[in-house]
């Protein structure tokens, strides 16, 4: 094939369509249009002996009959099972002059391997025909080229069940269809597949089925439901490998319907809904369609907001289509971006994805089980080392995950975060796992357990909500006697102001000194560790839990009850890739989110940082440090980080602001009693608008010229901005 001019394939194709009644003359425009939107390549016009070609023309017909004003025809006594026929479909060609005719075309079929002939009763192109009795199962309709290239050409029978190629097949790498099935169970797979298996048709079994129906009646090729594409869909090798989508039973019963989604690079999507209709249909105007689709919907599910429309939702579902289409393309031009960070996809080195206190460089992938630890969970390698199972995250970000636009967090949250991008650009987010709650990767010792919460760590005789107690219960012994959170569930002001004071002044604060080797140091250098920088001896909010007797809505507990703001995720366009919004005004000491991601060791995260820098990669993962150099040796497991690189909510989107961002992260403890594990939850400095990115204050000292990891030119837009550009001005004037 691929030797064959262009020419000799257009003359093929052109003869093909001769053979089934098209005319030169309407079959080349078509087929120019198809080779436009295929992009010149001729496999998925020639595959199954045209059929692209040929139901194309007819669709044209189609059209042109609807541009005609003509809708469905009232079927015949006869056409009892044909309830749709096309406008103008009975028309047919003379195939030697191009002309209209009246009589369909008549060819002798003497020899097995030309055209059988097309009889005045069997010529039908929208055709059905009703189920046979006899050894056939019942059947459904087949497809308008189908029904014609079943009776041109025997070999088009097999060519024909090569259907399923058209969803997920590499061969089309410019045009991909999707079908999705309803679930339909009155047909017999068993027949089916072993009718297709008696073809020579290496995917007979797939799609698109000829049926032996009795001697009096033709052959029906069956237009079988495919499975939507994230169904395990299992691999032919061979020269080309295939995606095969099994197929679902087919219902012929009523009310059955498959849609059939097509779309194309150039951006085209065509959706066709084919349902059971009554033999007295007669098609509506898409207008009222429409109105009573929004009617119902507005009124049966009360789910709509006001400007909803059946226009924007079929507008959304073709976005959705080309999106994720095109996913894998984005996939492939972003290897080396797995964490995340909006400039990197763009195929630009990263220069890190999770913000930290201390940035430290990480990567990773792989073979994982998962099992849950009280509200956290562990994820286990199938490896034993660890660099091996670091390695294997490499394998894992390769797994892509597809992002839902409408809500990223897949229903993980209580509300839905959609993903927005009004910039032509990358219209996803790099891949991620999206978990509510922190995953620890291998060795990290997280410890809850009911048993080490001792009395003076809980509320157990309180009930209802603590805040209504006219006496602060045991759970405010952190904070000094008193609530942190106001009946509203914002954090007081006093308490935020200190925290927001410790972060942006961390020099004038209290810090904790390792008393033998940093955790941090250690991991940077094992063999000869600097001295303990400090770690900030940060204001803890404790929360009640579930050893306390209060209940869920207990005004003490709202990092626990998780994301209650509408938030989006979207492409700032200033060259900090994508980050996080608020979709409504946020009051001064809301909560918006947590940080959330694999706890790591610092053994650990120095083995990613490792991984990553070979592989030019770097993220910025949280230090859980607020502890560190209280206590004696702090032992590895013990130090612990998070890192959202590859698992992770939404917190790994907001980006950095010198100074004056407005969110501000507060370790909350919640189910563990000390502060080597604990919650980092992210509140508002100030009032924010609604729209306003939110930021917080990575803490990056962006002149230290002697970290490993290269900080990232900030583009803050602060005028107190730490930036590479203006150091130490800055710095100073924010300080001031
Ligand atoms: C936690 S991620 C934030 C989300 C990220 N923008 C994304 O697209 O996934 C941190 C990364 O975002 C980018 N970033 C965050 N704040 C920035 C800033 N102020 N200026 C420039 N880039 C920033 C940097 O590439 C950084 O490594």
């Amino acid at each position: 094939m691929g030797s064959k001019s262009n020419t000799e394939r257009a003359r093929k194709a052109l003869e093909a369509m001769k053979q089934l009644g098209f005319s030169k003359k309407e079959a080349t425009p078509v087929l120019k249009n198809l080779l436009r939107l295929f992009g010149n390549n001729w496999e998925p016009i020639e595959d199954e002996c045209y059929r692209a070609l040929a139901d194309a023309i007819l669709d044209r017909h189609q059209e042109t009959a609807a541009d005609r004003g003509c809708s469905a025809t009232r079927p015949t006594p006869d056409d009892d099972h044909h309830p749709l026929t096309l406008c103008g479909a009975s028309r047919d060609v003379d195939t030697e002059t191009d002309e209209p005719r009246t009589k369909k075309p008549r060819a002798t079929n003497s020899d097995p391997q030309s055209p059988p002939s097309l009889t005045d009763d069997q010529d039908v192109p929208a055709a059905i025909s009703p189920p046979s009795h006899g050894a056939s199962p019942q059947f459904r309709p087949q497809t308008r080229a189908s029904a014609r290239l079943r009776q041109a050409s025997p070999s088009s029978v097999t060519a024909a069940h090569k259907r399923p190629r058209q969803m997920m097949d590499e061969d089309f790498q410019d045009s991909a269809f999707l079908r999705e099935p309803k679930p339909e169970p009155d047909i017999d797979m068993d027949a089916i597949q072993g009718t297709a298996a008696t073809s020579d048709c290496p995917n007979a079994h797939l799609g698109l089925i000829d049926y032996p129906l009795n001697a009096s009646s033709s052959r029906v090729a069956l237009p079988l439901a495919l499975l939507p594409p994230d169904q395990n869909v299992p691999q032919i090798s061979g020269p080309k490998k295939r995606a095969i989508q099994p197929c679902s039973k087919v219902n012929t019963g009523e009310g059955s319907s498959v849609i059939d989604v097509a779309s194309s690079t150039m951006g085209e999507v065509k959706m066709s809904l084919k349902c059971s209709v009554d033999p007295k249909f007669r098609m509506p105007s898409l207008e009222a369609v429409f109105k009573m689709v929004e009617d119902k919907y507005l009124h049966s599910y009360k789910i709509l907001p006001p400007e909803f429309s059946i226009g924007s939702l079929m507008n959304e579902i073709c976005q959705c289509v080309v999106q994720l289409g095109s996913d894998h393309i984005a996939e492939h031009n972003t290897e080396s971006d797995v964490a995340g960070n909006g400039r990197c996809s763009q195929n630009e080195p990263m220069t890190g994805s999770i913000p930290f206190v201390k940035p430290i460089a990480c990567e990773d992938g792989g073979n994982r089980k998962c099992k849950s630890a009280g509200e956290s969970f562990i994820v286990e390698d199938s490896e034993n080392s660890s660099v091996a199972k670091q390695k294997t995250h490499l394998a894992l970000a390769n797994l892509k995950p597809i992002h839902d636009v409408t809500d990223i967090s897949k229903g993980e949250e209580r509300v839905r975060i959609s993903v927005a991008n009004e910039f032509a650009s990358e219209k996803c987010p790099p891949s991620f796992y999206y978990i509510r709650g922190n995953l620890v990767f291998q060795n990290a010792y997280v410890n809850i357990s009911v048993a080490r919460i001792g009395d003076e760590d809980c509320c157990a005789d309180c009930f209802g909500n603590c805040l209504s107690a006219p006496i602060p219960c045991a759970c405010t012994r952190e904070t000094g006697g008193e609530y942190v959170y106001t009946p509203e569930g914002l954090v007081r002001t006093p308490f935020l102001d200190e925290c927001v004071s410790m972060n942006r002044f961390p020099e004038k604060c209290h810090k904790f000194f390792c008393k033998s080797s940093c955790p941090l140091e250690r991991s940077r250098n094992e063999a000869s560790p600097e001295p303990c920088r400090g770690h900030l001896a940060r204001k803890f909010i404790k929360e009640c839990w579930s050893k306390c007797g209060c209940n869920m809505q207990c005004g003490n507990r709202v990092v626990q009850r998780g994301i209650t703001c509408n938030l989006q995720v979207f492409f700032t366009g200033e060259g900090k890739g994508w980050g996080l919004r608020t979709l409504d005004e946020l009051p001064k000491g809301a909560f918006v989110c947590e940080y959330v991601g694999e706890v790591l060791t610092s053994t650990e995260l120095h083995e990613r940082t490792l991984q990553n820098m070979n592989n030019g990669r770097h993220t910025y993962p949280v230090l859980l440090d607020a502890d560190w150099g209280s206590e004696g040796v702090l032992k590895d497991e013990e130090a612990l980080s998070l890192d959202s690189t590859f698992y992770g909510n939404v917190g790994r989107f907001i980006n950095h602001r010198c100074y004056d961002a407005n969110l501000v992260e507060i370790p909350v403890e919640v189910e563990t009693p000390d502060h080597h594990y604990y919650h980092l939850a992210f509140f508002t400095t100030k009032k924010v608008e609604a729209f306003e990115e939110l930021t917080w204050d990575y803490g990056i000292d962006f002149g230290d010229g002697k970290d490993p990891v290269k900080a990232f030119q900030c583009l803050c837009g602060s005028r107190y901005c730490r930036g590479i550009r203006h150091p130490r001005k800055r710095g100073k004037a924010a300080a001031k």
